[in-house]
């Protein structure tokens, strides 16, 4: 392939026609976006409205009562979506509630999105107050649309209302569409309001799987509700090591032109909170970030650093509203 290192696929292109990996010449690099509009402000289409009651802060529940600066700070407003690895994690992040929207259930110890058991679910659901959802990870699956749909079907019945897919083992557009449509199919026949997830990985060149770009059609056009990247290794090296910035942008923006939500994660660290705000993703995913040390495997999540987590998004939210350029 010419140009750049990664196809870039358009919004709406038939990805499946096109056998797409990131390919093992390195990550995405800055500045090489071959559809030029990278740096065109888009219009977010509300896709964070598309969540109901009790699935939003309160910012983005009641866009209809928002005065003209409320609105505008809601442009800035990012859920945070933070992963305890059991329910003694969630009994932590039950204690910091209010500073958070999500809880995801996942098992660290089998992967980026490794799933965890769904006795750990269904416990997890009833420790954290009713009115945060539960996400659960379903794992870092392999091209098996059955074995996976029926994992995710374990998910929803356990109690989880956001079903995330981290499709590891799909190494074109098409492989990643069957996948999700499997899973779409599973969760929405057993409760239509769950909201499913389409995750890949920002470091997907180290992998061998789907370019981190084509998760947003791949989410699309299988029905799902959001497009998410991850990290698929966690070694320190972070989001924007792998998709910069401005990649991530379009990432977004990709996902908000079809109606669905943007979730970006993989060692997020509050330093990187200024970019996201701006970039405009609803959802930002975090463990190491608001665990002890900044460890996601030795440390455990502490009520204190989510709490800060939240104080900076909110910052950022206010300050990018009022049109302060932030410190970061
Ligand atoms: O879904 C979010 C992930 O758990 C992020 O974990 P991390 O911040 O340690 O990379």
């Amino acid at each position: 392939m010419d140009g750049p290192d990664v196809h870039r696929p358009e919004a709406h292109e038939p990805d499946d026609r096109v056998p797409v990996h990131a390919g093992a010449r390195g990550p995405l690099r800055e500045g090489t976006s071959a559809t030029g509009q990278l740096r065109t402000p888009y219009q977010r289409p509300g896709a964070a409205e598309m969540m109901s009651p009790p699935h939003t802060s309160h910012v983005i529940r009641d866009p209809l009562r928002l005065g003209r600066a409320d609105r505008r700070r809601k442009e800035f407003t990012v859920l945070l979506l933070i992963s305890p690895d059991g329910v003694e994690e969630a009994l932590d992040c039950a204690k910091a509630a209010e500073h958070l929207d999500i809880v995801d259930v996942k098992k660290p110890d089998e992967g980026s999105l490794g799933a965890n058991f769904p006795w750990v679910i269904r416990e997890i659901r009833d420790a954290v107050p009713t009115d945060k959802p539960v996400s659960a990870t379903v794992g870092d699956v392999p091209y098996k649309p059955g074995t996976v749909a029926q994992a995710a079907l374990g998910a929803v019945v356990s109690g989880a209302t956001y079903i995330k897919v981290g499709l590891y083992g799909c190494t074109t557009p098409g492989q990643g569409i069957e996948v999700m449509r499997a899973v779409v199919r599973a969760v929405k026949d057993h409760r239509p309001e769950a909201l499913v997830v389409a995750s890949g990985y920002a470091d997907a060149h180290r992998i061998g799987c789907v370019n981190p770009l084509a998760l947003p059609d791949i989410a699309a056009r299988s029905g799902a509700d959001a497009a998410m990247l991850d990290t698929a290794v966690k070694d320190g090296t972070r989001l924007f090591d792998h998709v910069p910035p401005d990649l991530c942008a379009e990432f977004v923006r990709r996902a908000h032109a079809s109606g669905l939500l943007a979730a970006l994660a993989g060692s997020v660290e509050r330093s990187d909170l200024g970019a996201l705000t701006r970039i405009g993703t609803d959802i930002v995913g975090v463990r190491g970030a608001v665990c002890e040390g900044g460890d996601r495997d030795a440390g455990r999540i502490q009520p204190h650093l989510v709490a800060a987590f939240r104080a900076e998004m909110d910052r950022q939210a206010r300050e990018q509203a009022a049109g302060v350029p932030a410190a970061n």
